[in-house]
């Protein structure tokens, strides 16, 4: 998605604290260890262009999870519109965000919800390089299905590559319809090195 020059830049605007409207240190709150920033108001170009890009095709799939699954909402088609219904209800606030790894640090099986309003799908771009940057903090996805237990998926990524993934749930067929897959995502723990991440959810939060 990104080329290794553009991971390089991106990761580095880790430290410019302007484009930042807050930061969050991961052990402080039980969510792991590491850190996050989410961007402020306007996006850095390549960001709102990516979030605004991806968006369309993504909203087309997310109206198919969305009748597959019987839930009401729909998606419009511009982002725009979808954002402009979220801050209408009090999410105004952007959620893309930076995050940062050291030696030892992961991120917690979680969701990334912000109120009411949720566009089912979020992406990931992965800004460096595995066995180079660092070592093990790998992409993990869970599935808890009903009355099973749960699986985990492992995303093998390289640096610049882009994970799309589901925020709450996915559907699945199964004998009788469709049902709902509950997700969460994470990062196992880091061995070694330095990881980065450029995270993109749809839903602005409150
Ligand atoms: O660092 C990662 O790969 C996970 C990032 C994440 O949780 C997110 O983008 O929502
Ligand atoms: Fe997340």
């Amino acid at each position: 998605m990104l080329t290794a020059d553009e991971c390089i830049a991106m990761a580095a605007q880790y430290a410019q604290p302007q484009l930042y409207r807050s930061r969050v240190v991961m052990s402080q709150h039980g969510f792991g260890s590491g850190e996050y920033q989410y961007f402020r108001y306007p996006l850095p170009s390549m960001i709102s262009a990516l979030r605004q890009s991806l968006y369309g095709p993504l909203a087309a799939i997310a109206n198919h999870w969305h009748e597959a699954m019987d839930l009401e909402a729909r998606f419009p088609p511009d982002h725009a519109e979808f954002l402009a219904r979220c801050h209408a209800a009090g999410q105004t606030r952007p959620t893309p965000l930076m995050l940062q790894y050291g030696p030892g640090d992961y991120n917690c099986l979680h969701q990334d919800l912000y109120g009411d309003h949720v566009f089912p799908l979020q992406a990931a771009i992965l800004l460096s390089e595995p066995g180079t940057d660092f070592d093990g903090g790998e992409f993990v996805l869970t599935e808890q299905r009903p009355r099973m237990q749960s699986r985990v998926e492992v995303v093998p990524l390289k640096r610049g590559d882009m994970v799309i993934f589901p925020v709450n749930h996915r559907p699945a067929q199964g004998a009788r319809g469709v049902y709902r897959v509950n997700m969460r995502h994470g990062v196992s723990r880091l061995r070694a090195g330095s990881r980065h991440t450029l995270g993109i959810i749809f839903h602005d939060a409150n």
